[in-house]
């Protein structure tokens, strides 16, 4: 891969770079694996970062996203929209329709989107709309329009991903509850995996996960997560261990409705850039059989992305 550059943007302070040249996987991901959350940004230079963006990333071009892909054993991706593409969503459509039919896509959308603006993108991939609640990365949205975005997209079969903190899930529940279509949640809605797991906070989302059958959960992002580590780096392969108990718990209660992605290029991160081959070896110690990790990777994202195959 080549290396990430900047145009005329100037990085957030502290940005930290996606991992260059990263390990050979250990773990063989099964045939046809979904990675079901990364990002492309822009690159800056032919798709401009929005005004309103929280920061200010390294460009992450399609190219490099395809070529991770297939460097880690990956067969196909979903690419999620970007906050700080805003509700401008060129770049992930481009990189879809360049994708051979391997890529999907979820979109950030304003009120004000045409029903032939939608067509558009579910013609180019897209399969669902993201609800940001994540303060330092959106401006809030009153839920009134985020429920009437979820009703009408819920006519091309698409589903809603939220993205939230979990001191936050209380409030947000009677919205969640109330929406109309499949609903994923990114990164386990971000536990404290510091707090116990059998503590109120995550026995809520749990609690979300099993009264509501339409919630399904990404049991992604350990290095975003994780507050003792060990980090993804220099092959260490037992990485993450706090965060293991958290997501293992959920991709066996909830074996049908889990989601994996890397997360790549990880924007935000302050305190290292994780080896993207080790975070694939992360997977087996979340799901340990080959069952739980076909589900998983495989028949779990077929069945949300590409239902006709
Ligand atoms: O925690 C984050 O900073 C983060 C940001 C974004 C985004 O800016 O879209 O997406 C993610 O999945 C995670």
């Amino acid at each position: 891969m080549s290396k990430p550059t900047t145009g005329d943007f100037t990085k957030t302070s502290g940005w930290l770079d996606w991992y260059d040249g990263p390990s050979q996987p250990r773990f063989q991901l099964p045939a046809g694996s979904v990675d079901a959350h990364c990002h492309v940004f822009g690159p800056g230079a032919e798709f401009p970062y929005a005004p309103e963006r929280k920061y200010t990333p390294c460009d992450a071009s399609k190219a490099q996203l395809y070529a991770l892909r297939d460097h880690l054993g990956f067969a196909r991706n979903v690419v999620v929209q970007a906050t700080c593409h805003g509700a401008d969503n060129r770049a992930m459509v481009d990189a879809l329709v360049h994708s051979n039919g391997k890529a999907r896509g979820v979109a950030t959308v304003k009120r004000s989107v045409s029903d032939a603006e939608i067509q558009a993108m579910h013609d180019a991939g897209v399969r669902g709309v993201r609800f940001n609640f994540v303060k330092r990365l959106v401006d809030f949205t009153p839920k009134d329009e985020l429920l009437e975005i979820a009703g009408r997209i819920a006519k091309w079969g698409w589903h809603v991903v939220i993205y939230f903190e979990a001191v936050d899930l209380p409030e947000l529940w009677d919205f969640f509850t109330a929406l109309p279509t499949t609903v994923v949640v990114d990164h386990m809605g971000r536990p404290d995996v510091s707090k116990p797991l059998d503590g109120p906070e995550f026995q809520l989302f749990l609690k979300f996960m099993r009264e509501h059958p339409n919630v399904w959960s990404k049991v992604s992002c350990p290095e975003r997560l994780s507050v003792s580590g060990p980090k993804a780096l220099n092959g260490e392969q037992n990485a993450y261990t706090d965060v293991i108990p958290f997501a293992k718990r959920v991709v066996e209660e909830f074996p049908d409705r889990v989601l994996w992605g890397t997360d790549w290029p990880h924007p935000n991160l302050k305190d290292h850039m994780p080896d993207d081959g080790l975070l694939v070896d992360f997977i087996p110690h979340i799901a340990p059989t080959a069952e739980l990790q076909q589900k998983l990777l495989v028949s779990n994202p077929m069945r949300l992305y590409w239902p006709e195959e």
